[in-house]
């Protein structure tokens, strides 16, 4: 497997050695050994799919505490998938990393406990699954707000398909300090 560092240190793209042959093709989506030796050594407690169509843009979602590591990749259609550094104390808080994963480059994308996270399909329509090393905790569950202008995301999309929650989630700078992750090097 291949891994490809982003400008944010620890969230990295992987792409996984892809076996094609007449029937098909096969790859491993995750191997402890591996993923170890490039330096992610997590235990995946809960894994996740969902489906969205055109234009859904899912996020920016956090779990804080307890906060959730995610493995994630797409297993139908496309989408552009981001990743948002809102650790106080980061050096590179505030800061963002996005990665086009689709089901034809099989690219998974490593984003570790502490950021937020979105994804916005570009494809008819998207089947996203991803691995999380924490559970989902409702009463943890937290936002930021997608097009917060402080961060600046590049998003493809304009006028996505959002959820209610996350049409009202506060930018960034207006979430008390205290709901956020802490930097832990
Ligand atoms: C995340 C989650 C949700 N749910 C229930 C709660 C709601 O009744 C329903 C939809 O939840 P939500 O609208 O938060 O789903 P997404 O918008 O896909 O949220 C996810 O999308 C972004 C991109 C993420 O990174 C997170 O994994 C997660 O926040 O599923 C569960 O039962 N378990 C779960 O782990």
């Amino acid at each position: 497997m291949k891994v490809i560092e982003t400008r944010l240190p620890g969230v990295v793209v992987i792409e996984p050695k892809v076996f094609g042959d007449s029937r098909g093709f096969f790859y491993e989506s995750y191997n402890a050994d591996a993923y170890r030796e490039v330096g992610i050594d997590r235990i995946f407690v809960q894994s996740n799919v969902s489906r969205s169509s055109h234009g859904v843009l899912r996020g920016l979602h956090y779990q804080w505490p307890r906060p959730q590591g995610k493995l994630v990749s797409v297993l139908e259609g496309e989408v552009y998938d981001v990743a948002v550094d809102i650790r106080r104390g980061s050096p590179t808080f505030g800061q963002w990393a996005a990665a086009v994963l689709s089901a034809d480059n099989h690219r998974h994308f490593w984003i570790p406990e502490g950021f937020a996270h979105g994804f916005c399909v570009l494809s008819e329509s998207a089947i996203f699954s991803y691995q999380c090393t924490e559970v989902y905790l409702p009463a943890h569950d937290a936002g930021v707000l997608w097009n917060d202008a402080e961060l600046a995301i590049d998003w493809p999309l304009s006028v996505p398909l959002l959820s209610d929650k996350d049409r009202k989630a506060k930018a960034l700078a207006e979430i008390d300090p205290e709901r956020l992750p802490v930097y832990a090097p």
